[in-house]
This record gives C-alpha cells, sequence and structure tokens, in this order.
C-alpha cells in the first residue's frame, strides 16, 4: 500500500513557468576560452577600495547612454549592492514611476535569435535552448554587439544547480536536492540532444567547444534574469531591466512592468519598468520576483530564500497504482474529475491541506467492501462521496499510509529542526550553507505539520461520521440519536 504514496519533488523542469514575474531560470563557471567576465560577488564589480562600479558596470551604463536608452537624468543606474549588481535611484521617485524603459532591439529573444546568424539553425529549437546557444555564442565573439552587457552578467549565482556536491550535501533527504538533481539531469539531456543535432553538425557557426558547463550557465542567466508571459514574449532578456533585484518587504501582486507601444504608430515597443513603493534618491531599487513561489523554487531560480514562514511547503505526490485490481475505474473517476493517475498537492506551512488531497486519498486507498462506490452507477456521485469519509477503515488506511511518508521523509534529513534553528541563530553562515539550513529546516516543518493533521484525524475516526450511517441518515432509516430506525409494520 505504501508504494500508492510517494513524496516527490515540485520539480520545476517545465521552463519559465507562468506567472507574471522574472523568471530566472540558474549558472556555471565558463571555460576560459569564452569571456569570463564576473562572479557573484559584488567585489569583481568595483574598483579596490572604492564603492566605483568597475568600467564593466562603466562602459555598458556608456553603451546605453550612446544608443539613447539611458541619459544623466535617467531615476535609476546600475551601482554595487549586497545582492550583487542592482539598480540605484538617482533621485527621489515615487510610487508606480516608470524607472527605466528599454526598446525592443535591445531585447534579447527567440525572434533576435531568428534574425541572427544562427536563426536558421535554431528554429526547431526550445525557445530557451535557442536563446541559451545565441549568448553562448555572443560571449564568444570579441566583436559582438552585445559584449557590453554579456560582461556584466555574472558567472554563477547561489541557485541550487551551481553548488558543488558538497554544498548539494547539507540538503540530504530534501526536495530540493531532488528538483535541482532533475533540473541539472534535464539540462544535461537537452545540452547532450542540442549538441548532436545543432552544435556538431554546423560546426562553421559554433567554432569554439561549448560545454556543459557554458549550457548550464545559460540556462542559470535565463532563469534568474529572463522575463516571461510579456504580452506574447515568453522568454526575453532585457539588458539593464534584469538588474532588478527582489525584496521580500515588497508584497504587492502589481505587475512592474509592461510592454508599451512606442514610436510613430506605436509600433515600436518598449518594455518598461516601474517601481512599486517611493524610493529616495541612492537608495536600490526593488520589485517582488513572485508571491506565489516556495523557498525551494527561489532558491533553484534564484539562489535566494525567505523568512516568511508561507514560503515553506512540501509537494506531496499521490499515484494510483497500476496494480491496483481497480486501477481503471479509480482512474476514470480521478480523470473525470480533473486530476490524473499522479496528482501533486502543494503543502504551505501554516495552511489547512490543498483542495482536492482527501477525496484524492481516499480514491487511492478505496477497495474491500467499499469498493461498491466504484461501480458505474455511482460514477456521477462518487466524488461527492469521496469529498467525506467513506468508512472507518478507509480514512485509517489513508492516516497511516500518509503518517508513515511523512516519518520516511523525515528519516532522511541528516539534521533535526532545533540543530538547523541553532545553525541559523549562530549566524555568520555561508549564504549556500544558510539557504540548505532554511530549506532543510522548513521542508521539515511542513511535513511535521501534515504528519499532526493526520495524527488528529486518526484520533478522531471513531467520531467521524462515514457513508453507510449518511445514506442511512438521507433515507430517513437513523433517528436523531444515531440509533436505526426499524420499520415495523402496523
Ligand atoms: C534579475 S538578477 C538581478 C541582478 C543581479 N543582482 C546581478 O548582479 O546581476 C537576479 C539575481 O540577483 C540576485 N538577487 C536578487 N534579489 C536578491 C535578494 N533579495 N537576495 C539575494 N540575491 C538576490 C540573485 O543572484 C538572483 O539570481
Amino acid at each position: 500500500m505504501a508504494s500508492l504514496f510517494s513524496f516527490s519533488p515540485s520539480s520545476s523542469t517545465s521552463f519559465l513557468s507562468p506567472a507574471k514575474t522574472l523568471k530566472p531560470l540558474c549558472s556555471l563557471r565558463r571555460a576560459t576560452t569564452l569571456h569570463l567576465t564576473r562572479a557573484l560577488s559584488a567585489n569583481s564589480l568595483s574598483s579596490p577600495e572604492t564603492d566605483t562600479p568597475s568600467p564593466a558596470i562603466q562602459s555598458f551604463w556608456q553603451w546605453l547612454r550612446e544608443k539613447g536608452v539611458v541619459s544623466d537624468n535617467s531615476p535609476a543606474k546600475p551601482g554595487i549592492v549586497p545582492e550583487g549588481l542592482g539598480l540605484i535611484a538617482q533621485r527621489d521617485i515615487s510610487r508606480n514611476e516608470v524607472v527605466l524603459e528599454v526598446p525592443k532591439r535591445f531585447w534579447i529573444n527567440p525572434d533576435a535569435v531568428a534574425a541572427s546568424e544562427i536563426g536558421k539553425v535554431c528554429s526547431g529549437l526550445k525557445p530557451w535552448v535557442a536563446v541559451a546557444l545565441f549568448i553562448i555564442r555572443e560571449r564568444s565573439r570579441e566583436d559582438s554587439p552585445w559584449r557590453l552587457y554579456l560582461d556584466i552578467l555574472p558567472e554563477t549565482t547561489n541557485s541550487t544547480i551551481y553548488w558543488s556536491e558538497e554544498e548539494l550535501s547539507e540538503l540530504q533527504g530534501s526536495q530540493l536536492l531532488s528538483s535541482t538533481l532533475s533540473v541539472k539531469e534535464y539540462v544535461g539531456s537537452e545540452f547532450l540532444k542540442t549538441e548532436e543535432e545543432v552544435i556538431v553538425p554546423h560546426r562553421q557557426l559554433f567554432p569554439f567547444s561549448i560545454t556543459l558547463n557554458d549550457f548550464m550557465w545559460a540556462f542559470g542567466i535565463l532563469k534568474s534574469r529572463a522575463f516571461s508571459r510579456l504580452r506574447g514574449q515568453n522568454l526575453v532578456l532585457i539588458p539593464l531591466a534584469d538588474l532588478i533585484n527582489h525584496s521580500p518587504s515588497i508584497t504587492t501582486e502589481d505587475s512592474a512592468w509592461e510592454i508599451k507601444g512606442a514610436g510613430l504608430f506605436s509600433r515600436d515597443l518598449l518594455f518598461s519598468l516601474r517601481t512599486p513603493i517611493s524610493v529616495k534618491a541612492g537608495e536600490q531599487v526593488f520589485i517582488q520576483y513572485d508571491l506565489g513561489k516556495s523557498n525551494a523554487e527561489l532558491a533553484l531560480d534564484y539562489g535566494f530564500i525567505e523568512s516568511r514562514s508561507d514560503r515553506n511547503a512540501y509537494t506531496l505526490t499521490l499515484e494510483i497504482s497500476e496494480s491496483d485490481p481497480f486501477y481503471g475505474d479509480k482512474l476514470d473517476i480521478a480523470e473525470s474529475n480533473g486530476m490524473g493517475e499522479s496528482a501533486y498537492f502543494d503543502f504551505v506551512l501554516g495552511r489547512s491541506l490543498p483542495p482536492g488531497m482527501l477525496p484524492y486519498l481516499r480514491l487511492v486507498a478505496l477497495g474491500g467492501t467499499d469498493a461498491f462506490l466504484l461501480e458505474s452507477i455511482f460514477r456521477k456521485s462518487v466524488w461527492g462521496h469521496l469529498e467525506l469519509p467513506v468508512s472507518h477503515a478507509n480514512e485509517e488506511l489513508i492516516c497511516r499510509v500518509v503518517r508513515d511518508a511523512c516519518k520516511s521523509a523525515l528519516s532522511r534529513y541528516n539534521t533535526t529542526i532545533e540543530e538547523d534553528e541553532k545553525l541559523s541563530e549562530g549566524g555568520n553562515l555561508d549564504p549556500r550553507l544558510q539557504i540548505a539550513v532554511g530549506i532543510r529546516a522548513g521542508e521539515k516543518k511542513v511535513l511535521n505539520q501534515i504528519d499532526g493533521i493526520f495524527k488528529e484525524r486518526e484520533l478522531e475516526l471513531d467520531e467521524l461520521e462515514y457513508y453507510q450511517e449518511r445514506r442511512l441518515k438521507d433515507l430517513g432509516l437513523v433517528g436523531e440519536q444515531g440509533d436505526i430506525i426499524f420499520w415495523e409494520p402496523k
């Protein structure tokens, strides 16, 4: 029975998932032949002993000025901040005021790739793979028109896809570890496919070596800085705008950016970024990347986490086993109710059970004398019955299986919550260790919460009302005290 239930990572291999926010995809130290300009640390971006931006940042700004994208009066400018590079207000900026605007000709997206030398060979590729190949190639070209932008991109972030094996071992037992490994495997397989189908057959376009590390770097750059879901633009890197950092204290869901028409008859498109709160001169402009992301998603996509408790989540995966004697009927019922053979339920710390979870669990566990509910005459009404406890045996089984799964998941971590909290309170942790400690403590708290919910339910099993009693009541065969009313002939 335990095989019916499994906990699995909330893998995010589907690219640039929806949301109206920044869709950072993740990075690695690249081959020496290419231009390696900066690591995550802000140090490489500032001149020694001053906070003056490095020549690379100054050249980037100068380039944007020459191209007319910015001017001396622009509200914000790139600067060195604790998050690496960021946008610093050059004057007071009021809430909702435009901070910057970037015309379409400066965007790097699948259209830019299609119009480039490699456009023809990239036409059948996934958008992210095409853009990844494009930025890798441009980075290798001394005379690339994008040189000054590419020079300010980080070589890495704290995204877990860049962690060493030793760093990843701090995530032992966590869902984040599984999802990180899945994402790396996904990128690895996309790399091999692209190498075989595009890079090797078109060596004249890719005369330099492209490694998996380059591919992972590009993936990470896109995951952490590309915007998506922008008026038909599903994946777009926007130089300058991609310097905007995230602040946990901004909790407005209002979109901070939009695509606008510009020029005669609005034929040119502009990416416009607004500040969601007022900012004083000299302060950093921030936005909220995505209120809906869990800490694991933030860690994987951007390389940071938040302390807000509802960023802690755990995904429970339930599935109808093919070896279940009622597999066909159960699958049919699940599918008629918008679910499938597997269902994923995201538990968030401090919140109640995800909707649809209890009926699905009861369906998966249905058997024995309750199996009559699977008969076709119940097909229309069965989901309604599953919304409520079906039988003592069924409810007891779901409690036991969920609790066993929680205990088994908890036993896979190397540390206790208390040990994690002590480490965090001690402070001064390396940023990656801080992420690992926060993630594993958060996941364990959610698992304890799930276990607690089903423990409480187990204690109530004798008081719950089950299908048979409800049915008798509906038929008017149960009295107010729950006694069975016998029909007695007059
Ligand atoms: C869209 S880029 C922003 C520009 C970036 N700071 C840079 O130096 O190029 C997103 C990346 O910035 C960093 N970042 C943004 N907000 C952050 C935050 N609140 N805490 C830590 N790092 C942050 C992370 O490395 C993230 O992957």
